[in-house]
């Protein structure tokens, strides 16, 4: 196991990773921002080092600031926490060559997963279902319009180097095709730097459901089971579920097993979520993301298992003292980020000083929470305040937990969208497990 870990991220990811290494005694190194100086995780860890100005490209993203940080610290691993470089192949190849480890897939298979034209292709190759579409970037549009009308529209037209709904389009008609393409083409450009696009049969109301993966460095691997994570908006996830309501338990086994298979396909290795699209009845492969996420804790909650450990010891060359049958499912648990935004106003970021602040607690409720009391949000990163998890044995009693939990939260001096949970949680909707990804719009849930 390593002495020291850096932890080359901020907010409630640095402090579940400073967790992990505290109790397998590795000792910690925090980076920070000018506007993180008072941050908590900054305070956990048992060192702690400036990187520069707020902006992330100037602290989170500066790769060279890191790596020196982690040199003259003597860190033998970087954990890069969910979002800034946690996906991003050159770091993580940079970190390979001067010799330290990075806590995630080997450079080539997060730079494999980068690309959605590339990991479509590699996992219809080893036989998971993906959504019928093309299967090489599209070059000539008069060739795409001819696949459009093979696949039968309504088609969406996505971006090879998107990620998180960015980057895409639905078509309806031929008469659409061609500015659509163009379009998508410039926004890919702009956004990614990569003007590739592709085509997929458009699923109408799909739900979105992602297995967890746990592989080891010797090609063991399994699945902890799947998180329904339909309840989005504008495509960032707002409420997560473990187990979804619609899987049923030979639908766990046949999902599971094809996201096993086009995970040792790839030569994964760490944590990493396979994502599918579920539609009646049938699963397509999404998209691969080679980091741990924000919703893990759920994960954690119905196995008993600590995916950031697991993340350590795998990195540090132990085999998975696990097979398939270890993994358990033992009740349900809900997720709802607790985000500082006005759902009165959009949901537009509400940064400042936390004035009043507790958290929920009791039987059953898990707090993962980067803040404090008298603590300033930040407007230069994401307005997550928190993730308030529950568990029950069963999904009726996990939903009264969370409205309880929802209850007992106390934020004053920001906005936050806790009023928008304790509806959508109300929701006779959502009570009866009707979670497509529309169910945001479709259920006007936004009043207070
Ligand atoms: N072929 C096909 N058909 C329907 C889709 C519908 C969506 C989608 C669109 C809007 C919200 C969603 C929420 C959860 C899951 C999927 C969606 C979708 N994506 C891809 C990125 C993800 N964040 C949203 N891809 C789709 N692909
Ligand atoms: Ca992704």
């Amino acid at each position: 196991m390593f002495n020291k870990v850096l932890i080359a991220n901020r907010g409630e990811i640095a402090i579940r990773a400073m967790r992990a290494c505290r109790e397998l005694g590795v000792k910690t190194v925090a980076v920070y921002s000018e506007a993180d100086k008072n941050a908590l995780f900054a305070k956990y860890a048992d060192e702690a080092y400036l990187l520069g100005p707020a902006p992330s490209s100037q602290s989170y993203l500066n790769m060279e600031k890191i790596l020196d940080v982690a040199e003259k610290t003597g860190s033998e691993a970087i954990h890069p926490g969910y979002g800034f470089l946690s996906e991003n192949h050159v770091f993580a190849s940079k970190c390979e060559k001067a010799g330290v480890v990075f806590i995630g897939p080997p450079a080539n298979v997060i730079k494999k997963m980068g690309s959605k034209i590339e990991a479509r292709k590699t996992m219809s190759k080893a036989g998971v279902p993906v959504v019928p579409g093309t299967e090489n970037a599209i070059s000539e549009v008069d060739e795409a319009a001819e696949i459009a009308e093979d696949i039968g529209y309504p088609v969406i037209i996505k971006a090879s180097a998107g990620g998180g709904g960015i980057g895409m389009k639905i078509v309806h008609s031929r008469e659409e095709f061609a500015n659509a393409i163009a379009s998508i083409q410039s926004v890919a450009k702009s956004a990614f730097g990569d003007p590739t696009v592709f085509i997929e049969k458009y699923l109408d109301e799909p739900r979105h459901i992602e297995f967890q993966l746990l592989a080891d460095r010797y090609g063991n691997t399994v699945h902890c089971n799947e998180r329904e994570c339909s309840i989005q908006r504008r495509h960032q996830k707002l409420i997560e579920e473990a187990p979804s309501p619609i899987i049923t338990e030979e639908m766990r086994e046949l999902m599971g097993e094809a996201a096993v298979k086009g995970a040792k396909s790839i030569g994964y290795e760490n944590a990493g979520t396979m994502e599918f699209l579920y539609s009646k009845g049938e699963f397509y492969f999404l998209e691969m993301n080679t980091r741990l996420q924000v919703e893990h804790s759920i994960t954690e909650l119905i196995t008993g298992l600590d995916l950031a450990k697991k993340q350590l010891c795998i990195a540090a060359g132990e085999e998975l003292a696990y097979s398939q049958e270890d993994i358990p499912l033992w009740g349900w648990a809900i997720e709802c980020r607790i985000n500082a935004e006005d759902p009165l106003n959009d949901f537009a970021p509400s940064p400042g000083k936390i004035r009043r602040y507790r958290s929920s607690g009791g039987p059953g409720v898990r707090v993962d929470s980067g803040v404090h009391m008298g603590y300033t949000i930040s407007p230069y990163y994401d307005s997550m305040i928190s993730k308030l998890s529950v568990w029950a044995p069963t999904r009726i009693e996990a939903i009264h937990r969370m409205d309880r939990a929802l209850y007992e939260y106390v934020v004053v001096g920001v906005a936050t969208n806790i009023p928008f949970h304790k509806a959508v949680i109300r929701h006779e909707q959502f009570l009866k497990g009707n979670l497509t990804t529309h169910f945001i719009e479709d259920n006007s849930i936004i009043k207070d």
